[in-house]
């Protein structure tokens, strides 16, 4: 289930966006969208609208993933991310620079796992930065437990935040540490 990106990864710029959950990605996003015309692909919105997909074989395996805080196996997401990059190429922006296959793509939430990063830049498209967020665990529990109140995520629970927690650091930080080492990584902190 490998993805075959139909377009040209040379025309195509990508910025990774990472940071724990609830650090802001999201939110930041919506921003550099409306002021410098990105296409904005968030890893867990296309994962949750596949969990939601008639007919989906991977609908349990991602709820399964996403309440508990784990990541869902690479092939899955990066088919999901790759054809959501195909789709938006096919819209014509040339205003903004989106013409005969030039885009600009912001990947919210992703890679978070070494395996997705190595097989994202091999396979798709080389990520020419990590925009990071960072905040403090006390800071992005209260924003997230906020959320919770509305979101209908069924993630955004004390249980599950903690879970969530944990894999970012385990398994994600590594990420952030790889680019950092390539000179990638651009930090942003907030406190509150
Ligand atoms: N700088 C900020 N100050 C206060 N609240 C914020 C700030 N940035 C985001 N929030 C709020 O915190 C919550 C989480 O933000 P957001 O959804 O952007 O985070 P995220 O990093 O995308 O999270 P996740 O990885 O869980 O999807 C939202 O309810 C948002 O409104
Ligand atoms: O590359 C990815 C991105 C996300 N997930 C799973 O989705 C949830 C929610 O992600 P958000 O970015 O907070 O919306 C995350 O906890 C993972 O379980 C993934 O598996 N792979």
């Amino acid at each position: 289930m490998t993805p075959v990106p139909v377009f040209d990864r040379n025309k195509v710029t990508v910025i990774f966006v990472l940071g724990g959950p609830g650090a802001g990605k999201g939110t930041q996003c919506a921003h550099l969208v409306e002021d410098f015309a990105f296409c904005h692909l968030s890893a867990g919105d296309l994962l949750r609208a596949e969990q939601h997909r008639e007919g989906s074989q991977f609908g349990e395996l991602i709820r399964n993933c996403i309440r508990e805080g784990n990541i869902v196996p690479l092939e899955v997401t990066i088919k999901l991310l790759a054809n959501a990059m195909k789709a938006a190429l096919q819209e014509e922006r040339p205003g903004v620079g989106w013409n005969e296959g030039r885009g600009r793509f912001l990947i919210d939430g992703f890679p978070r796992k070494m395996d997705q990063a190595i097989k994202f830049d091999e396979e798709v498209c080389e990520a020419s930065m990590v925009l990071f967020f960072s905040t403090t665990e006390e800071v992005m529990l209260a924003r997230l437990l906020e959320r919770g109140k509305t979101s209908g995520r069924e993630d955004d629970n004390e249980e599950s935040i903690k879970k969530r927690f944990n894999t970012y650091k385990v398994t994600t930080m590594p990420v952030i540490e790889h680019y950092e080492a390539l000179g990638k990584v651009v930090e942003v902190g907030s406190a509150a």
